[in-house]
């Protein structure tokens, strides 16, 4: 019998960039299992690369849907194989990447609601799918099924934009135009239009697939497409995760009937009703109760977008501020009042329905310091430690700042790097370089979340999650530009201070010629 079984629980779901994650908590809050799959490894006829597929047009990014349900397939037989005692779980929920959008075809809930128990969940829903990996040229990204699979399908589209996409530009300033600009849609939604936020997203399958469109009944985002998989129906968006769409009006919590109008027609029936975070939404599905075990009282608990989920995860209160270090580098805190600027994200709070979090996305952050382990420390976390060890902290005056795929704050590209006497440089030696890349990525934070006000005050928690945060040497890296991972303040302190300075006046500058 394994060491799990008769153990009550809830289950955490995480279907992030790079992987679906699992973990099983008993009462006492303890972790007693835990696994994950990984799109790239373990779902290789995919062929993703980061989870994801970059279109030809290095603009446009997206992950297959199938991807995503098979990962659940298999984690789901691992754990029954394993004697996981799934008739012990009274509760799930769980996260998913933020922004992501999944279109359920006419048809779906139907499938959804009578799923057998003798098949995985993706022989049922996308049956006789024939894989497209990334489109050839001149194939537009919005592959739609083949007429044949019509019918057995449940998705219109088959590879859902992600957070990474950056293709919506057009579809962006349309949006800030109809409701009177960049500040006025801040103002409502809590952010400017961003090219990966939902709306945009689903302006621009509308102009570009109409068909697909149309053919659509329900759009869900990664995080209630995950919740909806467990409740056999489709599960409704999030506040917390809502805010993410550029449509969802964050101060009185309802979809904004202009942002939706300058979006697709029709939008509002497709989205279904907002609820709030933590909203039970329902039971599970008879489908897991009879292949699985779970007892059919298991509640399903809204899923909302990783962030968030970290946020109510890692306990955040107000004053302290964490770091997210997965796939993207995000910086994020509790907030009472919204404060929408044009700059940074302000999202429904996932905890409290009155209160709001702050949000800064990177887009270049572990899969730009994977590129600088492999081209400069073989590949090796433990060779890019040792260059963090031996290098000094403030790193002599040397800065540099990696994006080597447009960045999201700010929107810029290329590897730019500074000398101790101010000079742009090609080239560091390669331990200089990889302190030079983890002290610009903490830099970056700092300074743009200062630029909106936030201040790191010394009761102030600086907490770090994600797959890089096990990494001391990049916490402590980090750790050389203030009291951020505040081990050793005096030390580090002053010169700490002194070297913001200088880097503010080299990033304004970098800012300012690429505007
Ligand atoms: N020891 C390590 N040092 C630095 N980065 C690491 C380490 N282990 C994992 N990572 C990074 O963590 C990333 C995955 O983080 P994770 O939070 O699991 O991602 P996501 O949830 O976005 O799929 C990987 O891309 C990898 O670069
Ligand atoms: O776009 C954002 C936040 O606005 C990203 O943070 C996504 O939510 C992806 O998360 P990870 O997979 O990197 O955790």
């Amino acid at each position: 019998m394994a060491e799990h079984a008769g153990r009550r629980c809830c289950l955490g779901w995480d279907f992030s960039t790079q992987q679906v994650k699992v973990v099983a908590v008993d009462a006492e809050l303890n972790v007693f299992y835990e696994d994950s799959v990984h799109f790239d490894r373990d779902l290789l006829e995919f062929g993703t690369q980061g989870g994801v597929h970059v279109h030809e047009d290095g603009l446009t990014v997206t992950s297959p849907v199938l991807m995503w349900v098979q990962a659940l397939d298999i984690i789901l037989e691992k754990m029954k194989a394993s004697g996981f005692d799934f008739s012990q779980v009274l509760a799930l929920s769980g996260a998913g990447q933020q922004h992501g959008s999944v279109y359920w075809k006419a048809g779906a809930s139907q499938v959804l609601a009578s799923l057998s128990p003798d098949l995985l969940l993706h022989e049922q829903l996308q049956p006789s799918r024939t894989l497209l990996r990334v489109p050839p040229s001149g194939i537009s990204p919005w592959d739609v099924m083949p007429p044949g699979d019509a019918g057995k399908a449940c998705f219109s589209i088959s590879d859902c934009p992600v957070w990474m996409d950056s293709s919506t530009t057009a579809q962006c300033r349309q949006l800030e135009a109809t409701v009177g600009g960049a500040q006025a849609l801040s103002c409502l939604t809590g952010s400017r239009a961003y090219e990966r936020f939902t709306g945009n997203q689903i302006a621009k399958l509308y102009q570009q697939n109409p068909e697909a469109y149309s053919h659509t009944e329900r759009i869900s985002l990664v995080s209630s497409f995950a919740a909806s998989l467990f409740l056999g129906s489709h599960s409704p968006i999030d506040y917390s995760d809502g805010s993410g769409m550029n449509l969802l009006r964050i101060q009185d919590k309802v979809w904004s009937q202009a942002c939706l109008g300058a979006c697709a027609p029709h939008l509002e029936e497709k989205l279904g009703l907002p609820v709030p975070s933590c909203s039970v939404v329902g039971a599970i599905s008879s489908y897991f109760v009879q292949r699985y075990g779970f007892p059919p009282g298991c509640k399903v608990v809204a899923f909302t977008g990783d962030n968030p989920a970290s946020l109510a995860g890692m306990r955040l209160e107000e004053g302290d501020i964490a770091v997210s270090l997965g796939t993207s580098d995000t910086l994020f805190l509790w907030l009472q009042e919204p404060t929408p600027t044009l700059e940074g994200h302000i999202f429904c709070n996932p905890v409290d329905p009155q209160h709001y979090m702050a949000l800064l996305c990177f887009k270049n952050g572990s899969l730009m310091r994977e590129k600088i382990r492999d081209e400069l420390a073989s590949s090796s976390w433990s060779e890019f430690s040792k260059a963090l060890q031996s290098t000094e902290m403030g790193n002599c005056g040397n800065l540099g700042f990696y994006f080597d795929v447009m960045e999201i704050t700010p929107e810029i590209i290329g590897r730019h790097r500074f000398s101790a006497e101010n000079h742009e440089v090609s080239a560091f030696p390669w331990d200089v370089e990889i302190r030079a890349l983890i002290e610009g990525q903490f830099m970056a934070k700092k300074i743009h979340a200062e630029g909106l006000g936030y201040r790191v005050m010394p009761k102030t928690k600086i907490l770090a999650t994600g797959g890089a945060s096990h990494n001391r040497d990049i916490l402590q890296g980090w750790g050389a530009y203030s009291s951020f991972f505040p081990r050793k303040p005096a030390l580090y302190s002053a010169r700490g201070k002194q070297i913001l300075s200088y880097a503010q006046v080299k990033t304004t500058a970098l800012y300012n010629s690429t505007l």
